[in-house]
């Protein structure tokens, strides 16, 4: 099978996360994409993170549950390890030696990779989909694909999905705000927002939610 992962601390999962799933989903003929909820992300504060990861996850749960070709991975759900990614893709690969992987991205992420623990051994695990995303145009974005493909010998395919200025960032300012996210996140993760106060109280509240200025 040709597997898509989409990577990513999903807090909250969003639109922009689902739209860059499909569209490598069709454009790039994948059988299925696994949506990998990072337990302690080694670049995000621990005591930001800390008592989040359930709700993180419930909420991919619950964003993808109608989808049959959506899953979610749980290979990295451990709040007292760090994932790293090149570790998860050499795991999967063993667990799953039939399958091709393809790493999702947003050119954030594509523009810091080197910055990663031991980056280079991601590239043999899988091909990168890099979708576009803020202020980054098409052209750095083809330059840094061809820089990365011909310094480490990455495979790395450009992933044109709708460019949508959304981010989790904005998503949790605009909750603790009491502002709607309706259309940014699926309903039942609006609902599951609302239900469980994410994100409202000053400073950090009882779930342990970052509060972003
Ligand atoms: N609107 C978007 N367009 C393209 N890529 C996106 C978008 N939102 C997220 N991504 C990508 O999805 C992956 C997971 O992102 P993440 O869960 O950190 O969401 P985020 O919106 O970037 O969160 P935060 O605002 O908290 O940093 C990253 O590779 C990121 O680049
Ligand atoms: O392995 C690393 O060092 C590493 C550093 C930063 C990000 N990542 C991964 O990149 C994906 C997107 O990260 P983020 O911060 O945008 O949620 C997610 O799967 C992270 O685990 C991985």
């Amino acid at each position: 099978m040709k597997i898509g992962i989409m990577g990513g601390t999903f807090d909250p999962i969003h639109i922009g996360h689902l739209l860059l799933g499909e569209f490598a989903y069709e454009d790039f003929g994948l059988d299925e994409i696994w949506f990998l909820p990072n337990g302690n992300p080694p670049h995000k504060k621990a005591e930001d993170m800390k008592d989040a990861l359930r709700h993180r996850i419930e909420m991919v749960r619950r964003a993808i549950q109608n989808i049959p070709y959506f899953k979610i991975c749980l290979h990295e759900a451990n709040e007292s390890l760090h994932s790293y990614t090149y570790k998860t893709m050499q795991e999967l690969n063993e667990l799953y030696p039939e399958d091709d992987f393809y790493f999702i991205l947003g050119a954030d992420s594509l523009f810091t990779i080197e910055h990663w623990r031991y980056f280079e051994e991601i590239f043999p695990t899988c091909t990168i989909l890099a979708a576009m995303r803020d202020d980054k145009d098409i052209e750095d974005m083809r330059m840094q694909i061809n820089y990365l493909k011909q310094i480490y010998g990455a495979k790395i395919q450009l992933l044109q999905a709708p460019l949508l200025e959304i981010s989790s960032t904005v998503i949790r300012k605009r909750a603790a705000k009491g502002l709607s996210v309706h259309f940014m996140v699926p309903d039942a993760v609006d609902e599951y927002i609302k239900e469980n106060r994410l994100y409202v109280t000053k400073g950090k509240n009882k779930n342990g939610f970052r509060q972003d200025k």
